[in-house]
């Protein structure tokens, strides 16, 4: 693939657009002399051309057509007549009556070759799929009558269904459903993905995600959403960058960064060994290891390489207190796995560590009881919280959380601490800006995953040497690779075979692969 184009995707991958973004760059277009039919018509053309490597005619020769009364019902008329002169079998339904004027031009040459235009919605259902062409970023309330209806018995048809920008119903900047959407097998988002791609409540209507690029210029997307775009998209290439790959060779260990972990009890043994697997997979060049004195034998079996540091331990089994400790020769310290709350002297001593900090799990819940702004208002150095929404609002009891994207940059702006929200679509929310983990996989939803992601976390940090490093760039990196491993774990065991040590497994394997495919690119 000529690098021109392969970097022309990677960047394109990366942005996401509102609705009202969309219609700018849109307008932009449009100014600068593209007839918007001639966009319809090229925009048509390329999700016919897709339509027919997803769906042969030799497989799904008859086809359904949900045609709305906007341009997403005009793209739906396009593919419909493209389709027909390549032989498939095409029926049309239009629930309304009145269609924009380029919508209804198509509408009168396809009704003119003589295709199929159906009354009931209820004769589609013996099609092979249906392409849902009824709404797409126009979308601007619920859904009621006979469209709500056809939805519904659309989605009970159990027919494959794709959808053309968004599935219909999807509010395209909240992802939320207006009413009832549909569920789609795939959808084809056109020129720039939406905001709602990223929401975790289009998740299940969605389906199987692809970006249709209609050659938008780069140079107008950013003129529109500025060079540095508040919401960003994690890519691959983008994560691979920030990886301490290719070593150098006469790399040492004392270059490679040395982390220090504290973590683990008697009672929660496992975290200690998941958070400090997760940093050895970043090839962190020294990992020492802070537990209660009894955990040492089992970390050793574990991390032979480590260095454990044996704490004096309460008859709980939880650290007592860290034993002498010069804490400014660690590159970075993650807190909190499976520490129980007993220990918050030990939080509140390395609140001022002259370091990044990673602060997870118990330590969350520790400085959320001493007050998250106020336990953090000293801190020089970079402060990375990593919480699941229940401890989200814990730590930030003020801030709403139905928008995850806004409440985590609400809360990285009132903490300036770096705030990654764990979940089906992590965000990472830092110095007004935010990133979004685009994929992951519901084989991440048990104990113990998120220890190896602090692990990951502040391995990559501490190994990370570049001067003018982007904290909230590598922890994004560190969220993106966790759930890719995952991803991969899933793919070849199952979405129930991805226990968090078989994750541990796979973290270095999907570098592995990452990394040669996109080698393979060049
Ligand atoms: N992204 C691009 O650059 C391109 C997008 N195209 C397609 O155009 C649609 C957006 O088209 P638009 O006409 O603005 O809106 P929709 O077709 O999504 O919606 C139609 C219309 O429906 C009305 N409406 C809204 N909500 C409801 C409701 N609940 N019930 C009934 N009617 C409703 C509202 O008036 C809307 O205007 C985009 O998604 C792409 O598919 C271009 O064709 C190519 C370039
Ligand atoms: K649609």
């Amino acid at each position: 693939m000529p690098e021109i184009i392969r970097d022309r995707d990677r960047l394109l991958d990366r942005f996401l657009v509102s609705t009202e973004q969309m219609q700018q760059i849109e307008s932009k277009i449009f100014a600068a002399g593209m007839p918007v039919a001639a966009l319809m018509e090229k925009v048509g053309g390329l999700i016919a051309r897709r339509f027919q490597i997803l769906y042969p005619r030799t497989t799904h020769r008859r086809v359904g057509i949900l045609v709305g009364m906007g341009h997403n019902g005009g793209d739906a008329l396009v593919v419909a007549r493209e389709l027909y002169f390549q032989g498939y079998e095409i029926a049309i339904y239009v629930p309304s009556e009145q269609l924009s004027e380029l919508t209804n031009q198509h509408y009168c040459y396809l009704s003119s070759l003589g295709v199929k235009i159906v009354d009931n919605v209820k004769d589609l259902t013996d099609r092979d799929v249906i392409i849902d062409g009824l709404f797409g970023f126009g979308l601007n309330r619920e859904i009621s009558g006979s469209l709500f209806e056809a939805i519904e018995l659309i989605n009970k048809s159990q027919l494959p269904i794709v959808s053309i920008d968004l599935p219909s119903g999807i509010h395209a900047d909240t992802g939320c459903v207006l009413g009832i959407a549909i569920e789609a097998t795939v959808t084809l988002c056109l020129g720039i993905w939406k905001v709602a791609f990223i929401c975790e409540q289009a998740i299940e209507y969605l389906g199987k995600a692809e970006l249709i690029d209609f050659d938008i210029p780069i140079a107008d997307i950013q003129q529109i959403l500025g060079k540095q775009p508040m919401i960003t998209r994690m890519t691959t290439d983008r994560a691979i960058s920030n990886l301490p790959l290719p070593r150098s060779s006469i790399t040492h260990k004392y270059h490679q960064g040395h982390l220090l972990l504290i973590v683990g009890s008697a009672q929660y043994s496992g975290a200690a060994i998941l958070a400090s697997l997760g940093a050895r997979a970043t090839g962190v060049g020294m990992l020492s290891i802070a537990v209660p004195e009894s955990l040492k034998p089992v970390l050793l079996n574990y991390l032979p390489e480590a260095l454990i540091i044996s704490c004096p331990e309460t008859e709980a089994g939880t650290i007592k207190s860290l034993p002498e400790l010069d804490l400014s020769k660690y590159q970075a310290i993650a807190c909190g796995c499976g520490l129980t709350e007993r220990p918050s002297k030990v939080v509140k001593q390395i609140l001022a560590a002259n370091c990044p900090i990673v602060l997870d799990a118990d330590a969350l819940n520790i400085i959320a009881k001493l007050g998250t702004e106020v336990s953090l208002a000293s801190r020089t150095q970079p402060t990375i919280l990593t919480p699941h929404i229940g401890e989200f609002k814990r730590l930030f009891t003020k801030i709403p959380t139905t928008n995850k994207l806004g409440a985590a940059s609400a809360a990285a702006q009132a903490s300036g601490a770096v705030i990654l929200v764990k979940g089906a679509r992590t965000v990472i929310a830092h110095d007004g800006k935010s990133i979004v983990i685009p994929d992951s996989t519901p084989a991440l939803a048990r104990g113990g995953s998120g220890d190896v992601l602090t692990g990951l976390i502040g391995g990559l940090i501490a190994t990370d040497r570049r001067q003018d490093l982007d904290i909230a760039e590598v922890v994004a990196t560190a969220a993106w690779w966790h759930s890719q491993a995952a991803i991969l774990a899933a793919t070849e065991r199952s979405q129930l075979g991805v226990d968090p040590l078989t994750l541990t497994h796979y973290l270095n394997i999907v570098i592995a692969k990452a990394s040669n495919n996109l080698d393979g690119d060049l």
